[in-house]
């Protein structure tokens, strides 16, 4: 049986206290209603209610300057909060304040009800207080979509926590972003936040880079050098591109999840370490279960709070918000201000954007940097559309002309032979140095193509076949084929 109590509740629209009211009342609640903050007030401070339903704007009072009043006099009465400024920064404010959860409108009466019997049934804890923080205002994660909503409530929740959480989605949806912003808003912002990139780092380094290594730990190890566990104690330690961690390297974590330890590589005395960690993938982490290429008490591990980012195709209506962002931060950057027409935005709304967020974001940037007109018609988006070969993901969009792909390995391979000193690395390395270059590069020229495997293919160089044969070995599985 759900538990039942007095609710207070303050809206100044008299519709919703109407409904909330009904709604209240029919699942067993006493209810009392009012369209202010300051009679909210007063019930609180007489010690009335069992829990508070607010809106955030009140004529008399914003709910969020109320809230710590609430919190100081009565730590122990949940607040929810209702508003209709469905943006990151109102769930984070929400979560910042102290409130037990934020619905943002319109919202499902169930959804309410589950919520407050939830709140009502915890027992009472009084959360330690914390100062409401007046950070920059800039906000880091934009589009108030429904799909997003839930994004912002889940991190809102997860910032209060240290919860493993495992960031899925296509590239470009904002992985990256995400973790940086459960780090920044989180009880951990004033530690550090350090990122790796599986993908990025040659496979046998990788473990040496996570945990660090002691001196002579094998050929070529000068010196004791520390890995990013170290360097993220305290703060957040963010896994990018996951599924390419080794399985050496995987059995380490684990350790670290199941244990709060680890050695360094070549050490034998366990360190205690106080990180959290977010693993972000694009990979189906299940396939590679199946292939025997992922531990599954890993994925578990590491699983404990999924956040599955929608692909911006899912979520078209934040496209008008993100252009809107983009543009002005190409002002910022010097750039002259643009709009759009709306046929314009229109188009840019019904594009399938295989990149996501990222070939928007380029996508802006040209426009901003390429047109000299203010307004940017459909015309021009379309020509943009069409002709734009989207840089890769992974792959910076301000790469210096004079950089070449060369001399990215080349300076990875420095690093590589460094590690071995005066020794030289063990035998094979040309057949794995091809494997490793390999998986970025055809993930590139289908990302460039937008997944059309007769013009990757082309790009390439390749035979047909011969590339299809490589999506499968490779594991590539987010570049569906499309027809052009
Ligand atoms: N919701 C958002 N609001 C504003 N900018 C965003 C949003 N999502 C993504 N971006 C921007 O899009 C770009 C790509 O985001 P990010 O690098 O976080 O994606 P990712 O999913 O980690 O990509 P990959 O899997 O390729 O590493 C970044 O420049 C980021 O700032």
């Amino acid at each position: 049986m759900n538990p039942h109590g007095q609710i207070l509740v303050a809206d100044d629209d008299a519709a919703i206290r109407t409904v909330l009211s009904q709604a209240l009342s029919r699942a067993g609640h006493e209810v009392r209603v009012t369209s202010n903050a300051g009679t909210l007030w007063r019930w609180v401070a007489a010690g009335d209610g069992d829990l508070v339903i607010t809106d955030v704007v009140m004529p008399d009072e914003n709910a969020f300057d109320m809230l710590p009043r609430i919190r100081k006099a009565r730590p122990e009465l949940p607040v929810i909060v209702m508003s209709a400024q469905n943006t990151f920064m109102t769930a984070i404010k929400a979560s910042e304040s102290g409130a037990y959860e934020y619905l943002p409108k319109p919202f499902d009466l169930s959804e309410l009800i589950n919520v407050v019997s939830r709140a009502l049934s915890e027992p009472r804890r009084a959360k330690a207080s914390q100062r409401a923080d007046d950070q920059a205002e800039s906000m880091p994660l934009v589009g108030r979509s429904a799909a997003m909503q839930d994004i912002y409530r889940m991190l809102a929740r997860m910032m209060q926590t240290d919860l493993t959480v495992m960031i899925t989605g296509e590239s470009g949806t904002g992985k990256e972003l995400v973790a940086r912003a459960l780090h920044e808003y989180g009880r951990r912002k004033n530690g550090p936040f350090v990122a790796i990139n599986m993908a990025a780092i040659p496979r046998d380094l990788i473990e040496s880079e996570l945990f660090g290594h002691e001196r002579g730990a094998f050929t070529g190890a000068q010196h004791r050098s520390s890995g990013r566990f170290e360097q993220a104690e305290g703060g957040t330690l963010f896994l990018d591109e996951i599924g390419d961690m080794p399985m050496e390297a995987q059995t380490r974590l684990l350790r670290v999840l199941q244990q709060g330890e680890y050695t360094t590589v070549g050490g034998r005395t366990p360190i205690k370490t106080d990180v959290r960690i977010v693993a972000a993938t694009n990979k189906d982490l299940r396939v590679l279960i199946n292939q025997g290429l992922f531990r599954e008490d890993l994925f578990y591990r590491l699983n404990v709070v999924p956040l599955r980012l929608p692909a911006l195709r899912e979520r078209s209506e934040d496209v008008p918000d993100l252009v809107r962002h983009f543009f002005s931060r190409a002002e910022a950057e010097g750039l002259q201000a643009k709009r759009i027409t709306a046929d314009g935005m229109e188009a840019l709304k019904r594009y399938a954007w295989p990149g996501n967020v990222r070939e928007l974001e380029n996508l802006v940037r040209r426009l901003a940097a390429l047109y000299p007109q203010d307004e940017i018609s459909r015309e021009n988006i379309e020509a943009e559309l069409s002709a734009g070969v989207e840089p890769a993901p992974n792959v910076p969009s301000n790469i210096p002309e004079e950089f070449t792909i060369g001399q990215a390995v080349e300076q990875n391979l420095q690093r590589y032979f460094k590690m071995f000193g005066d020794e030289l690395p063990p035998s094979g390395l040309y057949d794995r140095v091809i494997t490793e270059v390999e998986y970025p590069l055809v993930l590139a020229a289908l990302a460039a193509t937008r997944g059309n495997q007769i013009r990757a293919a082309d790009l390439l160089g390749v035979n047909r076949n011969t590339l299809r044969k490589k999506i499968r070995d490779l594991g590539i599985t987010h570049y569906r084929e499309t027809k052009r």
